[in-house]
C-alpha cells in the first residue's frame, strides 16, 4: 500500500484580511517534505503575506496553518482547535527560516557571531557546539576565511549568503526566502542564486521561494504556484507553468515579466 507523507505545510481555508482588505482568499494548499515551491504572481497577490504567515509575523483572520503536520496558527485543546498563544507560536516559529530581502545581519557583530546567536540563545546550543556549526556552514557557503570581519565589510553577495548560513545554522524543516536577490548587483545574483539551489537539492529543507527570477524558479522548483488576487490560480511543475500557462492571467504575468528584464 503506497503512503503519502504528511505535508510539510498546509494551507487549509485561510483567509487574511487587513481591515475589509481580503489578501489571502480561502487559500488551500499543501507542499511536500523536502519539495521546493516557487511562489509567482503580481505585486499585491499576497505572496509574501503567505511567508509572513508562515514566520508568524502576520496572524490568520481564518483557517488553519500546518507545519509538520501540528497547527502554527493554532492549538489543539481537547478536540478543538484555538488561537496559539505566544509561546506555542515561538516554538512553530524554530522549525522556519526566512531570508530575507535586506539580508537582516546585526551589523554590530562578526559575521560568527551572527551566525551562533540564535542556535546559542534560541535552541541551546553551547557557544563551542554553535561556533562548529558556523564555521562549517560558513565553509559551505564559501566564506570561511571571513569568520571575524563585520557584515559592512563584505559585498552584498557575501552579506547574503552569511544570512543563507545563519538560517540554516537553526536546521529549520522549512526555509523561506523572499526575493532574496532582490538587492544585489546584478553580478551578484548568479553566484546566490547557485548556492540556493545546490543547498536545495543536497538538503531535505522544503523551501518556499518568492521570486523575480524565473531562470532559477524553472531550475530548482517542483512545483510553481501562481497568485492572482490572494488565490492560486495556476498550480503546476515549473517545466509546464512557464512553457505552456493553462490560465490567461498567467501567461500576461509572465509577458510582462519577460518584457521588464
Ligand atoms: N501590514 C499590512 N497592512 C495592510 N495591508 C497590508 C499589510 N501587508 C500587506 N498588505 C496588503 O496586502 C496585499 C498583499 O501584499 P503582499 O505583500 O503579500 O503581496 P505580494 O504578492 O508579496 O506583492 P509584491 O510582489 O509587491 O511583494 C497588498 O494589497 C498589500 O497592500
Amino acid at each position: 500500500m503506497s503512503h503519502t507523507p504528511e505535508p510539510m505545510v498546509r494551507f487549509d481555508g485561510v483567509v487574511k484580511r487587513f481591515g475589509d482588505n481580503v489578501v489571502l482568499d480561502q487559500l488551500d494548499f499543501t507542499v511536500a517534505p523536502g519539495e521546493f515551491v516557487t511562489l509567482i504572481g503580481p505585486s499585491g497577490s499576497g505572496k509574501t503575506t503567505i511567508l509572513r504567515l508562515l514566520m508568524t509575523l502576520e496572524r490568520v483572520s481564518e483557517g488553519v496553518i500546518t507545519v509538520g503536520g501540528e497547527p502554527l496558527s493554532h492549538m489543539r485543546r481537547g478536540d478543538r482547535l484555538v488561537p496559539a498563544d505566544d509561546k506555542h507560536l515561538a516554538a512553530a516559529r524554530r522549525r522556519i527560516g526566512m531570508v530575507f530581502q535586506q539580508f537582516n545581519l546585526f551589523p554590530n557583530m562578526s559575521v560568527l557571531r551572527n551566525i551562533t546567536e540564535a542556535p546559542v540563545h534560541v535552541l541551546g546550543l553551547s557557544p563551542a557546539e554553535a561556533e562548529a556549526r558556523a564555521r562549517d556552514l560558513l565553509e559551505l557557503v564559501g566564506l570561511g576565511d571571513r569568520c571575524d570581519e563585520h557584515p559592512s565589510r563584505l559585498s552584498g553577495g557575501q552579506q547574503q549568503r552569511v544570512a543563507i548560513a545563519r538560517a540554516l545554522a537553526m536546521r529549520p524543516d522549512v526555509l523561506l526566502l523572499d526575493e532574496v536577490t532582490s538587492a544585489l548587483d546584478p553580478e551578484l545574483v548568479a553566484g546566490v542564486l547557485d548556492l540556493l539551489g545546490d543547498i536545495a537539492r543536497t538538503t531535505d529543507i522544503t523551501f518556499l521561494c518568492v521570486t523575480h527570477e524565473m531562470g532559477f524558479a524553472r531550475q530548482v522548483s517542483d512545483r510553481v504556484m501562481m497568485f492572482d488576487h490572494g488565490r492560486v490560480i495556476e498550480d503546476a511543475p515549473p517545466e509546464q507553468l512557464f512553457t505552456d500557462p493553462r490560465e490567461p492571467r498567467t501567461r500576461e504575468f509572465l509577458q510582462a515579466v519577460l518584457d521588464r528584464s
